[in-house]
């Protein structure tokens, strides 16, 4: 693949709800193997800056354009987004990725046996097909949802807060999956984390109510000031910690 050219464009995007701008002249190029870190306030557009990616939402003016074809998009919605006490088994949640973006005939020629004990193996959770999802904890239904989301080898994988509710060790572990996936897809994290994504991703976008790219993953307050980016850095001991500004 090219990786000179960009697997998806966004240009001059404005987007947002009802007729309301959230987002106003939004510009990105996401290249193959990309790693890029989304940071910003409660509210800045995060998550609307996924969704027009994902195409749910339609830009008021600008346009979002796959330069080489059409690709695969792999989506980690937030966790709170997600009804627990549906009776569904992990192998249900990782397969219910398999046929989203396929036409339903192929979808049923597709052989899928066996995928979804393979992603299980692969993110350390071997066994668990049959569970009910509600019977698992939070980082375990991250990784399940982390299997939907790769189910189809996207070229690009977007997570929308994959650290919220997990502890500290999966947290880690998660990190090092991202960074194995990356060898095989671009990556576009949200997260309020900064401190700690600071040291995976490659790439920052700061978003609030636009879009300014920093070309690598170093942050300072005198960058997050100059972008806008409403975000303070504290340091505490080795890893820098973070906290986000109120909504002012
Ligand atoms: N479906 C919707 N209808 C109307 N307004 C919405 C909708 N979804 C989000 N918004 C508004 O759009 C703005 C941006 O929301 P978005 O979820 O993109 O922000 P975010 O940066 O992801 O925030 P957070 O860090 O809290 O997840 C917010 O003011 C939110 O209230």
């Amino acid at each position: 693949m090219d990786s000179k050219q960009p697997l998806a464009s966004i240009k001059n995007v404005s987007v947002g709800y009802g007729g309301t701008p959230v987002l106003t002249d939004v510009n990105l190029d996401i290249y193959p193997l990309d790693f890029i870190g989304v940071i910003g306030p409660n509210g800045g557009g995060k998550t609307t800056l996924s969704k027009v990616l994902l195409g749910i939402l339609k830009p008021y003016r600008g346009r979002v354009l796959f330069p080489s074809g059409r690709i695969n998009i792999g989506y980690l919605p937030q966790i709170s987004r997600i009804d627990r006490s549906f009776p569904i088994t992990v192998k249900e949640v990782i397969l219910s990725g398999v046929s989203s973006r396929r036409n339903w005939w192929k979808s049923l020629f597709t052989k899928t046996e066996g995928i979804a004990e393979k992603l299980l193996d692969e993110l350390g959770l071997e066994g668990y097909e049959d569970r009910a999802i509600g019977q698992l904890s939070g980082g375990q239904l991250q990784r399940v949802l982390l299997a939907r989301a790769i189910v189809n080898n996207p070229q690009l994988l977007i997570l929308d807060e994959p650290n919220t509710f997990v502890d500290r060790n999966f947290e880690a572990e998660l990190y090092k999956i991202l960074e194995r996936l990356n060898k095989r897809m671009s990556i576009v994290l949200i997260s309020h984390d900064i401190g700690t994504i600071s040291s995976i991703v490659k790439t920052i976008a700061c978003v609030n109510g636009t879009l300014h790219y920093h070309p690598s993953n170093e942050l300072t307050e005198e960058v997050l000031h100059i972008y806008n980016c409403p975000i303070d850095l504290i340091t505490h001991g080795e890893l820098p910690h973070r906290v986000l500004k109120q909504h002012s």
